[in-house]
Protein backbone atom coordinates (compact mmCIF):
# COMPACT_ATOMS: atom_id res chain seq x y z
CA UNK A 1 0.00 0.00 0.00
CA UNK A 2 1.05 3.18 -0.95
CA UNK A 3 1.93 5.54 1.99
CA UNK A 4 -0.17 8.17 3.02
CA UNK A 5 2.08 11.01 2.13
CA UNK A 6 0.17 12.85 4.98
CA UNK A 7 1.38 17.03 3.19
CA UNK A 8 -1.14 16.57 0.78
CA UNK A 9 -4.16 16.67 3.19
CA UNK A 10 -2.65 19.89 4.81
CA UNK A 11 -2.26 21.24 0.76
CA UNK A 12 -5.94 20.22 0.78
CA UNK A 13 -7.17 22.43 4.11
CA UNK A 14 -8.15 18.21 5.06
CA UNK A 15 -7.24 19.00 8.92
CA UNK A 16 -8.82 19.07 12.34
CA UNK A 17 -9.81 22.35 13.39
CA UNK A 18 -7.40 24.56 15.04
CA UNK A 19 -6.97 24.22 18.82
CA UNK A 20 -8.85 27.08 20.41
CA UNK A 21 -5.23 28.26 22.31
CA UNK A 22 -3.02 28.59 19.40
CA UNK A 23 -0.43 26.84 19.98
CA UNK A 24 3.27 27.98 19.71
CA UNK A 25 5.09 26.56 17.11
CA UNK A 26 8.94 27.14 16.14
CA UNK A 27 11.85 25.24 14.10
CA UNK A 28 14.63 24.45 15.71
CA UNK A 29 17.94 23.00 14.59
CA UNK A 30 21.06 21.46 15.91
CA UNK A 31 24.62 23.13 16.45
CA UNK A 32 27.64 21.83 18.21
CA UNK A 33 31.57 21.97 18.11
CA UNK A 34 33.49 25.08 16.92
CA UNK A 35 33.96 24.27 13.42
CA UNK A 36 31.92 25.77 10.15
CA UNK A 37 28.29 23.92 10.82
CA UNK A 38 27.81 27.32 12.58
CA UNK A 39 27.60 29.02 8.61
CA UNK A 40 25.17 26.41 8.02
CA UNK A 41 22.94 27.75 10.62
CA UNK A 42 23.35 31.31 9.41
CA UNK A 43 22.25 30.54 5.76
CA UNK A 44 19.46 28.67 7.64
CA UNK A 45 18.35 31.74 9.63
CA UNK A 46 18.48 33.98 6.34
CA UNK A 47 16.53 31.56 4.46
CA UNK A 48 13.66 31.01 6.99
CA UNK A 49 13.69 35.15 6.79
CA UNK A 50 13.84 35.30 3.03
CA UNK A 51 10.50 33.01 2.94
CA UNK A 52 9.27 34.97 5.44
CA UNK A 53 8.18 32.34 7.82
CA UNK A 54 6.07 33.35 10.30
CA UNK A 55 8.20 31.47 12.93
CA UNK A 56 11.40 31.79 15.31
CA UNK A 57 14.59 29.33 14.76
CA UNK A 58 15.44 27.94 17.83
CA UNK A 59 19.23 26.34 18.02
CA UNK A 60 19.97 23.46 20.40
CA UNK A 61 22.97 24.21 21.01
CA UNK A 62 25.99 21.71 22.53
CA UNK A 63 28.31 23.32 25.04
CA UNK A 64 31.44 22.93 22.93
CA UNK A 65 29.68 25.92 20.20
CA UNK A 66 32.19 29.05 21.31
CA UNK A 67 31.16 32.25 22.14
CA UNK A 68 31.80 34.31 19.41
CA UNK A 69 29.20 31.57 17.24
CA UNK A 70 26.52 31.43 19.35
CA UNK A 71 26.80 35.86 18.98
CA UNK A 72 26.47 35.44 15.87
CA UNK A 73 23.77 33.40 15.65
CA UNK A 74 22.16 36.04 18.26
CA UNK A 75 22.58 38.56 16.02
CA UNK A 76 20.70 36.76 13.12
CA UNK A 77 17.48 36.87 15.53
CA UNK A 78 18.01 32.79 16.39
CA UNK A 79 17.36 31.93 19.79
CA UNK A 80 20.13 30.01 21.54
CA UNK A 81 19.25 27.16 24.02
CA UNK A 82 22.38 25.52 25.23
CA UNK A 83 21.50 21.65 25.52
CA UNK A 84 23.52 18.68 27.27
CA UNK A 85 25.21 16.27 24.79
CA UNK A 86 23.59 12.72 25.27
CA UNK A 87 25.36 9.94 24.69
CA UNK A 88 24.37 6.23 23.55
CA UNK A 89 25.28 3.11 26.17
CA UNK A 90 28.47 2.74 27.53
CA UNK A 91 31.51 1.86 25.35
CA UNK A 92 28.73 0.53 22.04
CA UNK A 93 29.65 3.82 20.11
CA UNK A 94 31.92 2.19 18.12
CA UNK A 95 28.96 0.36 16.35
CA UNK A 96 27.72 4.31 15.02
CA UNK A 97 29.71 6.03 12.58
CA UNK A 98 32.25 7.75 15.04
CA UNK A 99 31.05 11.30 12.93
CA UNK A 100 27.45 10.65 13.76
CA UNK A 101 27.43 10.05 17.63
CA UNK A 102 27.34 13.62 18.68
CA UNK A 103 23.63 13.57 16.55
CA UNK A 104 22.20 11.83 19.47
CA UNK A 105 21.89 14.85 21.59
CA UNK A 106 19.42 16.01 19.17
CA UNK A 107 16.75 14.21 21.41
CA UNK A 108 17.21 16.95 23.83
CA UNK A 109 14.64 18.98 21.46
CA UNK A 110 11.81 16.89 23.09
CA UNK A 111 12.68 18.75 25.86
CA UNK A 112 11.58 22.19 24.65
CA UNK A 113 7.64 21.68 25.72
CA UNK A 114 7.43 25.62 25.70
CA UNK A 115 6.90 24.75 21.86
CA UNK A 116 3.62 22.43 21.01
CA UNK A 117 4.76 21.63 17.76
CA UNK A 118 8.11 22.25 16.32
CA UNK A 119 10.17 21.26 12.66
CA UNK A 120 13.56 20.11 13.29
CA UNK A 121 15.88 20.91 10.36
CA UNK A 122 19.39 20.27 10.06
CA UNK A 123 22.29 23.03 9.97
CA UNK A 124 23.16 21.69 6.57
CA UNK A 125 19.17 22.68 5.58
CA UNK A 126 18.07 25.11 3.64
CA UNK A 127 14.49 26.54 2.95
CA UNK A 128 13.73 27.72 -0.60
CA UNK A 129 10.08 28.18 0.14
CA UNK A 130 8.08 29.07 3.29
CA UNK A 131 6.50 25.62 4.72
CA UNK A 132 4.88 27.45 7.96
CA UNK A 133 1.69 25.11 6.59
CA UNK A 134 3.12 21.86 7.83
CA UNK A 135 2.59 23.13 11.64
CA UNK A 136 -1.17 22.45 10.62
CA UNK A 137 -0.46 18.84 9.99
CA UNK A 138 -2.79 16.65 12.74
CA UNK A 139 -1.15 16.17 15.87
CA UNK A 140 0.00 12.99 17.28
CA UNK A 141 1.85 11.94 14.48
CA UNK A 142 5.86 11.60 13.23
CA UNK A 143 6.11 14.23 9.88
CA UNK A 144 9.55 13.19 7.74
CA UNK A 145 10.77 12.35 4.40
CA UNK A 146 11.51 8.88 3.28
CA UNK A 147 15.45 8.58 2.56
CA UNK A 148 17.10 6.76 -0.13
CA UNK A 149 19.22 3.37 0.44
CA UNK A 150 21.13 3.48 -2.95
CA UNK A 151 24.34 5.33 -1.31
CA UNK A 152 27.30 3.90 -0.18
CA UNK A 153 26.61 4.69 3.50
CA UNK A 154 24.21 2.42 3.07
CA UNK A 155 26.41 -0.23 2.25
CA UNK A 156 26.49 -2.19 5.93
CA UNK A 157 22.82 -3.09 5.30
CA UNK A 158 20.48 -5.94 3.92
CA UNK A 159 18.82 -3.36 1.83
CA UNK A 160 22.05 -2.05 -0.08
CA UNK A 161 23.05 -5.41 -0.43
CA UNK A 162 19.90 -6.47 -2.28
CA UNK A 163 19.41 -3.50 -4.30
CA UNK A 164 16.01 -2.64 -2.66
CA UNK A 165 15.17 1.11 -1.87
CA UNK A 166 11.74 2.38 -0.79
CA UNK A 167 12.33 5.39 -3.24
CA UNK A 168 11.33 2.55 -6.02
CA UNK A 169 10.02 -0.46 -3.97
CA UNK A 170 9.23 -2.06 -7.49
CA UNK A 171 12.07 -2.22 -8.94
CA UNK A 172 13.56 -4.38 -7.12
CA UNK A 173 11.12 -6.56 -4.97
CA UNK A 174 12.18 -7.47 -0.98
CA UNK A 175 12.57 -10.73 -1.34
CA UNK A 176 10.83 -13.48 1.25
CA UNK A 177 14.46 -14.67 2.09
CA UNK A 178 15.37 -11.51 3.22
CA UNK A 179 12.95 -11.93 6.34
CA UNK A 180 10.00 -8.76 6.82
CA UNK A 181 10.25 -6.12 4.74
CA UNK A 182 11.78 -3.23 6.61
CA UNK A 183 9.47 -0.19 7.68
CA UNK A 184 9.42 3.14 5.85
CA UNK A 185 12.57 4.60 7.37
CA UNK A 186 12.80 8.65 6.96
CA UNK A 187 15.91 11.13 6.53
CA UNK A 188 16.26 12.77 9.98
CA UNK A 189 17.56 16.04 9.11
CA UNK A 190 14.12 17.01 8.64
CA UNK A 191 10.82 16.11 10.87
CA UNK A 192 7.68 17.63 12.38
CA UNK A 193 7.09 16.58 15.82
CA UNK A 194 5.44 17.68 19.55
CA UNK A 195 8.47 18.36 22.17
CA UNK A 196 6.87 16.22 25.08
CA UNK A 197 8.55 15.47 28.67
CA UNK A 198 6.99 12.10 28.92
CA UNK A 199 8.37 10.94 25.35
CA UNK A 200 11.51 13.03 26.21
CA UNK A 201 12.47 10.54 29.54
CA UNK A 202 11.47 7.37 27.85
CA UNK A 203 13.74 8.30 24.48
CA UNK A 204 16.57 8.58 26.89
CA UNK A 205 15.45 5.45 28.89
CA UNK A 206 14.53 3.33 25.76
CA UNK A 207 18.32 5.09 24.23
CA UNK A 208 20.26 2.96 27.32
CA UNK A 209 19.28 0.05 26.28
CA UNK A 210 19.42 0.12 22.24
CA UNK A 211 23.11 -0.87 20.79
CA UNK A 212 24.24 1.89 18.49
CA UNK A 213 24.08 1.34 14.92
CA UNK A 214 25.58 2.92 12.14
CA UNK A 215 23.09 5.64 11.39
CA UNK A 216 23.00 6.45 14.73
CA UNK A 217 19.87 8.79 16.20
CA UNK A 218 18.37 8.60 12.71
CA UNK A 219 18.28 4.95 12.88
CA UNK A 220 16.65 5.26 16.81
CA UNK A 221 14.27 7.73 15.62
CA UNK A 222 13.43 5.70 13.17
CA UNK A 223 12.56 2.73 15.44
CA UNK A 224 11.16 4.65 18.30
CA UNK A 225 8.00 6.46 16.00
CA UNK A 226 8.19 3.46 13.46
CA UNK A 227 4.25 3.51 14.36
CA UNK A 228 3.28 7.19 14.03
CA UNK A 229 5.60 7.48 11.45
CA UNK A 230 3.66 9.25 8.29
CA UNK A 231 5.66 10.24 5.29
CA UNK A 232 5.65 13.56 3.55
CA UNK A 233 6.71 14.47 0.28
CA UNK A 234 10.33 14.99 -1.49
CA UNK A 235 9.85 19.05 -1.49
CA UNK A 236 10.10 19.12 2.12
CA UNK A 237 13.56 17.91 2.23
CA UNK A 238 15.86 16.99 -1.03
CA UNK A 239 17.84 14.71 0.15
CA UNK A 240 20.41 15.36 -2.44
CA UNK A 241 21.57 11.64 -3.81
CA UNK A 242 18.09 11.73 -4.75
CA UNK A 243 18.83 13.63 -7.91
CA UNK A 244 21.14 10.85 -9.62
CA UNK A 245 20.19 7.90 -7.71
CA UNK A 246 15.73 8.68 -8.61
CA UNK A 247 15.25 11.51 -10.88
CA UNK A 248 12.32 10.25 -11.78
CA UNK A 249 10.86 11.32 -7.84
CA UNK A 250 12.70 14.61 -7.95
CA UNK A 251 10.62 17.80 -9.69
CA UNK A 252 13.47 20.27 -9.31
CA UNK A 253 11.63 23.28 -9.49
CA UNK A 254 9.23 22.51 -6.70
CA UNK A 255 11.44 21.41 -3.99
CA UNK A 256 10.72 23.62 -1.11
CA UNK A 257 13.92 22.27 1.08
CA UNK A 258 17.26 21.40 0.83
CA UNK A 259 19.38 18.73 2.45
CA UNK A 260 22.78 19.09 1.67
CA UNK A 261 24.05 15.56 3.08
CA UNK A 262 25.59 14.33 0.13
CA UNK A 263 29.19 13.95 0.34
CA UNK A 264 31.48 17.22 -0.89
CA UNK A 265 27.84 19.01 -1.24
CA UNK A 266 27.95 21.12 2.14
CA UNK A 267 28.00 24.94 0.40
CA UNK A 268 30.63 26.24 3.01
CA UNK A 269 32.69 23.73 1.76
CA UNK A 270 32.20 22.87 -1.63
CA UNK A 271 35.26 22.43 -3.56
CA UNK A 272 32.90 20.45 -6.55
CA UNK A 273 35.23 17.79 -6.71
CA UNK A 274 33.67 14.74 -4.99
CA UNK A 275 31.67 12.42 -6.88
CA UNK A 276 28.65 14.19 -8.45
CA UNK A 277 29.81 17.59 -7.29
CA UNK A 278 29.91 18.89 -10.60
CA UNK A 279 26.39 18.45 -11.79
CA UNK A 280 25.08 21.85 -12.56
CA UNK A 281 21.45 20.60 -10.39
CA UNK A 282 24.38 20.73 -7.46
CA UNK A 283 26.18 23.88 -8.21
CA UNK A 284 22.90 25.82 -9.09
CA UNK A 285 21.18 24.98 -5.23
CA UNK A 286 25.03 25.52 -3.75
CA UNK A 287 24.74 29.05 -5.54
CA UNK A 288 21.30 29.31 -4.07
CA UNK A 289 22.43 28.91 -0.61
CA UNK A 290 25.28 31.46 -1.21
CA UNK A 291 22.82 33.83 -2.61
CA UNK A 292 21.02 33.81 0.57
CA UNK A 293 24.22 33.47 2.98
CA UNK A 294 25.82 36.53 1.23
CA UNK A 295 22.84 38.50 0.91
CA UNK A 296 22.97 41.15 3.60
CA UNK A 297 19.64 42.48 2.79
CA UNK A 298 18.69 39.26 5.02
CA UNK A 299 20.54 40.32 7.96
CA UNK A 300 18.84 40.26 10.59
CA UNK A 301 19.86 43.15 12.66
CA UNK A 302 19.65 45.82 9.28
CA UNK A 303 15.96 44.27 8.93
CA UNK A 304 15.12 45.15 12.71
CA UNK A 305 17.21 48.93 12.27
CA UNK A 306 15.15 49.48 9.22
CA UNK A 307 11.77 48.60 11.16
CA UNK A 308 12.82 50.77 13.74
CA UNK A 309 13.71 53.56 11.54
CA UNK A 310 10.32 53.62 9.50
CA UNK A 311 8.51 53.17 13.16
CA UNK A 312 10.67 56.29 14.16
CA UNK A 313 10.36 58.29 11.24
CA UNK A 314 6.56 57.41 11.30
CA UNK A 315 6.19 58.96 14.87
CA UNK A 316 8.27 62.12 13.86
CA UNK A 317 5.84 62.49 10.83
CA UNK A 318 2.64 62.36 13.26
CA UNK A 319 3.71 64.39 15.72
CA UNK A 320 4.80 66.89 13.19
CA UNK A 321 1.51 66.82 11.68
CA UNK A 322 -0.12 67.20 15.21
CA UNK A 323 2.18 70.19 15.52
CA UNK A 324 1.49 72.26 12.67
CA UNK A 325 -2.18 71.71 13.47
CA UNK A 326 -1.68 73.32 16.50
CA UNK A 327 -2.48 70.19 18.87
CA UNK A 328 0.34 71.55 20.69
CA UNK A 329 0.54 74.90 22.68
CA UNK A 330 4.27 75.10 24.14
CA UNK A 331 3.78 76.51 27.47
CA UNK A 332 7.47 78.10 28.90
CA UNK A 333 8.42 77.00 31.94
CA UNK A 334 8.60 79.40 34.81
CA UNK A 335 12.13 81.00 34.44
CA UNK A 336 14.07 78.90 37.30
CA UNK A 337 16.00 82.56 38.91
O1 LIG B 1 30.35 19.14 13.45
C1 LIG B 1 29.13 19.09 13.39
C2 LIG B 1 28.41 18.02 12.78
C3 LIG B 1 27.03 18.03 12.74
N1 LIG B 1 26.37 19.10 13.30
C4 LIG B 1 24.90 19.15 13.31
O2 LIG B 1 24.38 17.84 13.15
C5 LIG B 1 23.59 17.79 11.95
C6 LIG B 1 23.72 16.42 11.30
O3 LIG B 1 25.00 16.27 10.73
P1 LIG B 1 25.15 16.27 9.13
O4 LIG B 1 24.10 17.20 8.58
O5 LIG B 1 26.55 16.59 8.79
O6 LIG B 1 24.78 14.80 8.71
P2 LIG B 1 24.26 14.41 7.26
O7 LIG B 1 22.87 14.99 7.15
O8 LIG B 1 25.21 15.02 6.28
O9 LIG B 1 24.31 12.96 7.35
C7 LIG B 1 24.18 18.93 11.11
O10 LIG B 1 23.32 19.32 10.09
C8 LIG B 1 24.37 20.00 12.17
O11 LIG B 1 23.12 20.57 12.51
C9 LIG B 1 27.05 20.16 13.89
O12 LIG B 1 26.45 21.12 14.36
N2 LIG B 1 28.41 20.13 13.93
O1 LIG C 1 23.25 10.71 12.32
C1 LIG C 1 22.82 10.07 11.15
C2 LIG C 1 22.56 11.08 10.04
O2 LIG C 1 21.74 10.43 9.10
C3 LIG C 1 21.29 11.20 8.01
O3 LIG C 1 22.31 11.43 7.08
C4 LIG C 1 22.66 10.38 6.22
C5 LIG C 1 21.46 9.85 5.50
O4 LIG C 1 20.80 10.94 4.89
C6 LIG C 1 21.89 8.84 4.45
O5 LIG C 1 20.73 8.43 3.76
C7 LIG C 1 22.83 9.44 3.46
O6 LIG C 1 23.23 8.44 2.54
C8 LIG C 1 24.04 9.94 4.19
O7 LIG C 1 24.90 10.58 3.24
C9 LIG C 1 23.64 10.96 5.22
O8 LIG C 1 24.80 11.33 5.93
C10 LIG C 1 20.74 12.57 8.43
O9 LIG C 1 20.72 13.42 7.28
C11 LIG C 1 21.59 13.25 9.45
O10 LIG C 1 20.85 14.38 9.98
C12 LIG C 1 21.89 12.33 10.60
O11 LIG C 1 20.67 11.99 11.23
MN1 LIG D 1 22.34 16.96 7.37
Amino acid sequence: MAPVIAADAAANGVMKPKPKSQPSCAYVTFLAGNGDYVKGVVGLAKGMRKVKSKYPLVVAMLPDVPEDHRKILVDQGCIVREIEPVYPPENQTQFAMAYYVINYSKLRIWEFVEYSKMIYLDGDIEVFDNIDHLFDLPSGFFYAVMDCFCEKTWSHTPQYEIGFCQQCPDKVQWPDHAGPKPPLYFNAGMFVYEPNLDTYYDLLETLKITPPTPFAEQDFLNMYFKDIYKPIPNVYNLVLAMLWRHPENVELEKVKVVHYCAAGSKPWRYTGKEENMDRDDIKMLVKGWWDIYDDKTLDYKKIVARDEVAKQTKWDRFLAALTDAGAFRFITAPSAA
